[in-house]
């Protein structure tokens, strides 16, 4: 290899800049200097007067300056940065009469820094130099370098490997909203997402309601939108939970240049070709590809054309329940522990990302589900296929994140290689599979088939067997591949054997056998000699042959003619063969580019036969089995566990084996509706592990997966819903109550026949009447207005009752014994009704101190008494169900016609919205009170 001249820093400024008179200090004479203020300090230098101007044009970013070797930072951006990333501030000159504070970070460690600055929330805006210095310095000692910027760097378009969580999506989103209607508040809304680095691009419609359940869903990493619709005060509090907001001005979302925004995207004529899709999908879209364009400039990403979701296709699961039920991530952020993490047995990256996005996006159609369970249990039944699958897999390189640096030309010789072997084993994987395999692994198999062999083959026989990680670093290409650039190659390599051969010539000519050739940065080419031995190079006759150019401790150095000569030989010859490579990465890197289509797909085949593998292991190792799924309301599971509980049991020796549990909601009997199983026991006991490990089976099932479980079969679930033990909102001023009926409500509205819902508790955040009140009407609203399936978890007792009312309401408790005044949990879920709580038996357990345990047994034993004189069977018996209570209430106002409507009034104070549940309660005791009178 040509060794290259590396700058290192002289501080404070690079040194070919300061000689191209590219310096941010005031010592230059400004390049115009106004005339009205001829003072010192208002003078600004010409490249200050570049930084200036560029800055202005990036007010939101900070501004990487790149000069030589460093990116430098200037005035508030280096206060910002050197706090950020803790690197020295130091000053650089003066700006109108004041220090300029800058600082600065080596390209080398460019990304590293990057990475931490965009994960603390700034934007960066790149300018590096667009031509070479000595091309500045030509055209007059005082002209500046041309800079620009190139690209912006955000959260949500990252490419790079180290800027990238490899096993993550990095998705970018566009909201759209456009009028629906003539009403104020009539708006239809969508959705653009993509996740740049690997080039996917979809759009799906969303609305008011869905908006907060789709982003929770998306992930997105930053969000665009139209800084108008930031006026509404709602949207924006609900956009303050998503990280990295970026509005951007109207023009950005206008509906009249989407479409053609789009088509020259894309290069189309017209976008019919990429289906039906609504005026807000296409302003979305289009938004997305502006943005895209804006902070890539001029560079353009390998996006596929964007593809519409099927609208009703994916299980709604509202961002609470996301969150509650941990599906990709635990509440505090982490994938460990979370169902994802417990889950996961992909090998390589393409697959995680896509594993994630599959459990993110459970299915509502059957066909695709059972599609996936054929293709799952393919692998399955057949472990030497798996085996075999599993291990190319693994050695599979993630070829949409290469696809996408080598687009943007930030790729390097590793990224060719990467598509070299991802197409290569992509044509060896397909000869693993015998004829007929089950649908989707026959449409990715069609997908592996269709990679191009011919740029498979050209990469194999382009690229050298090391590979060096950036393309500037030269000798990437094979020897022998191409002949010029071998002549140059060789050319350059004897030039070294000619310095070897000069050192020993001049050694002998000057009798000095140390005399030795050595090559820095500064200096090129040079003849050193210890200091004793300096002299003699310094008299006839070797005086006219050496210049001496540096005194060192102990060393003196010196240049020759013919040193010079040789050295401009060896780098024109080492600089030729590294512009030859760069033209041969080039051609390849479009040869790459041509074939998007084809290696994208590849990948996507690779991920999916990844993601379907893991499954098949994790069945194979954890005992899954396919659920059996079918349209309608059942749902049966037979010894059912919690993937991540038993997980974490089998991993701490200490504590028992996981328990399986049966799950009944399938409609009894005579119904048409699922149960409502009404779980009662005490704490402890696992009643909110048995209610998750449901809802999570029902994610797993409809996400393609097997399910941890001996037998299942499950009604398609539509919606999903969970309310479990919520916290406070504090951000939102929500009390921890609030949030739980906030949630509540949502389920009540919401809730069809097919869904499946669990409620853990709902009612415990307030005063025990309250709480029952609402659990008790919650409990009757599910059951005869919703007539979903669902669990529900309490610890009122008194709700066990409702069951002789309630005909698909069934009770169930975990099972405990006690052992010498002590509570021990069985975990077992059988029929019936608890007796109690135990909840001072699990207080002691915790450790509460003696006297407080024995009082509390004391207060307990007196209000249990008291309960006794009023049961709650008279409730059950006295109050009429949900049902019936509705068109009674509805009928209210004819019933009292005529005469003065007080109740009517009543009615009509009541402003729904601006009561607490608690008001809520009272009124409606009020309004029965009117009507009785
Ligand atoms: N089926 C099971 N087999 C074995 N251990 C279990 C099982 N279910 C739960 N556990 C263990 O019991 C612990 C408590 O379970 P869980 O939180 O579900 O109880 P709970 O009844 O909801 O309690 P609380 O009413 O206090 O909220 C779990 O952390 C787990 O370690």
């Amino acid at each position: 290899m040509t060794p290259r001249p590396s700058t290192t820093r002289s501080t404070p400024a690079a040194p070919q800049a300061a000689a191209s008179g590219d310096t941010p200090a005031a010592q230059d004479p400004p390049a115009q200097e106004p005339p009205e203020t001829p003072r010192e300090e208002a003078r600004v230098t010409p490249m200050m007067a570049q930084y200036l101007e560029i800055k202005a044009a990036n007010p939101d970013s900070l501004l990487f300056y790149r000069m030589g070797d460093f990116y430098e930072l200037f005035f508030t951006d280096a206060e910002k940065a050197s706090q950020a990333l803790g690197i020295v501030l130091t000053k650089r000159g003066k700006h109108l009469g004041e220090d300029i504070p800058m600082c600065g970070v080596p390209i080398e460690r460019a990304e590293e820094y990057l990475h931490k600055l965009i994960a603390l929330g700034f934007r960066v805006a790149v300018c590096e130099q667009l031509e070479d210095p000595a091309l500045a310095k030509k055209r007059g000692p005082k002209s500046v370098v041309r800079r620009d910027v190139t690209r912006l760097v955000t959260p949500g378009t990252l490419t790079e490997e180290s800027l990238l969580d490899a096993r993550r999506e990095n998705v970018l989103a566009a909201i759209a909203r456009t009028r629906a209607g003539t009403a104020a508040d009539d708006f239809a809304y969508a959705l653009a997402f993509t996740d740049m680095s690997t080039g996917t691009f979809r759009v799906a419609a969303s609305s008011r309601e869905a908006l907060g359940a789709d982003l929770a869903r998306i992930e997105p990493a930053e969000i665009l939108i139209s800084d108008a619709l930031l006026d509404d005060a709602d949207l924006k509090a609900l956009l303050r939970e998503f990280p990295a907001l970026t509005p951007l001005p109207r023009q950005s979302f206008d509906g009249s240049s989407a479409e053609k925004r789009l088509a020259d995207f894309f290069g189309v004529a017209a976008l019919d070709a990429f289906g039906p899709f609504t005026r807000p999908e296409l302003i979305a879209a289009a938004a997305i590809v502006a943005y895209v364009e804006r902070t890539q400039i001029g560079a353009r990403p390998a996006l596929a054309r964007p593809v519409k979701e099927a609208e009703g296709g994916i299980m709604l699961i509202d961002a609470g329940t996301r969150a509650n039920l941990e599906l990709v991530k635990t509440t505090s952020g982490e994938r460990r522990g979370s169902l994802l993490g417990a889950i996961d047995r992909t090998v390589t990256a393409a697959g995680a990302r896509l594993l994630a996005r599959r459990i993110a996006e459970p299915l509502t159609d059957l066909n695709a589900i059972r599609n996936r369970h054929d293709a799952l249990g393919h692998l399955l039944d057949d472990g030497t296929l798996r085996r075999a699958l599993r291990a190319r897999l693994s050695a599979a390189p993630d070829m949409a994140r290469a696809l996408t640096r080598l687009a943007l030309g930030r790729g390097g010789p590793r990224d060719l290689a990467a598509i070299r072997d991802g197409l290569m084993g992509a044509r060896d994987l397909v000869a693993l599979f015998a004829a007929g395999p089950p649908s989707d692994i026959a449409r990715d198999l069609a997908m592996l088939v269709r990679v191009p062999d011919a740029l498979a083959d050209a990469l194999a026989a382009a690229l050298a067997d090391e590979l060096p990680p950036h393309r500037r670093d030269g000798g990437f290409v094979r020897a022998g591949y191409d002949g010029e650039l071998d002549a140059t190659r060789a050319l350059r390599d004897e030039s070294r054997r000619v310095v070897a051969a000069l050192e020993r010539r001049y050694a002998e000519e000057t009798g000095i056998k140390s005399l030795k050739i050595k090559h820095n940065a500064v200096l090129g080419y040079f003849v050193e000699v210890t200091a004793q031995n300096a002299d003699r190079l310094r008299e006839p006759p070797h005086l006219d042959v050496f210049v001496h150019r540096q005194t060192m401790a102990g060393a003196m150095r010196f240049s020759s003619v013919e040193l010079s000569e040789l050295e401009s030989r060896i780098s024109s010859a080492g600089e030729r063969a590294l512009g030859l490579e760069q033209i041969i990465f080039d051609r390849l890197a479009a040869a790459v580019v041509a074939a998007a289509a084809n290696i994208r797909e590849a990948a996507e085949a690779l991920a999916d036969l990844d993601v379907t593998a893991a499954l098949a292991e994790l069945a194979a190792t954890e005992r899954h089995v396919r659920p059996h799924m079918e349209e309608g309301p059942a749902f049966s599971i037979l010894g059912g566990r919690h993937p991540v509980v038993e997980q974490a049991l089998a991993q701490s020796r200490a504590s028992g084996a996981f328990v399986p549990n049966d799950c009944e909601l399938s409609p009894p009997e005579g119904a048409d509706d699922g149960r409502i199983v009404l779980v009662t026991g005490p704490n402890m006991a696992g009643k909110s592990t048995f209610l998750r490990q449901n809802a999570l089976i029902a994610v797993l099932a409809q996400a393609g997966a097997f399910v941890p479980a001996r037998e299942a079969r499950i009604g398609i679930v539509d919606r999903l819903f969970s309310r479990v033990g919520a916290a406070d909102d504090l951000a939102r001023g929500r009390s921890t109550f609030m949030v739980e009926m906030v949630e509540t409500a949502a389920i009540l509205n919401q809730a069809t026949p097919r869904s499946l819902v669990i409620l853990d508790e709902i009612g415990r955040g307030t005063a025990t009447f309250d709480g029952m009140s609402i659990a008790w009407a919650s409990l009757e609203h599910l059951h005869e207005i919703n007539r979903c399936r669902a669990l529900f978890a309490t610890h009122f007792h008194e709700l066990t009752a409702l069951s002789q009312r309630c005909k698909r309401l069934f009770n169930a408790t975990v099972k405990v014994t006690e052992w010498q005044g002590d509570v021990i949990f069985l975990h077992e879920v059988v029929a019936g009704a608890a007796d109690r709580s135990y909840g001072i038996q699990v207080a002691k357990l915790a450790g509460l101190p003696d006297a407080v345990i024995a009082r509390a047994k004391a207060v307990l034993a007196e209000l249990e008494a008291a309960e006794r004189a009023s049961p709650v069977q008279r409730m059950v018996d006295d109050l009429p169900l949900f049902a019936a209570v509705r068109p009674r209430a509805a009928a209210l106002p004819a019933a009292v016609e005529g005469g003065p409507d007080r109740l009517g009034d009543a009615i009509d104070a009541i402003d729904p919205d601006a009561l607490s549940p608690r008001e809520a309660l009272d009124a409606l005791y009020r309004l029965k009170g009117l009507r009785r009178a």
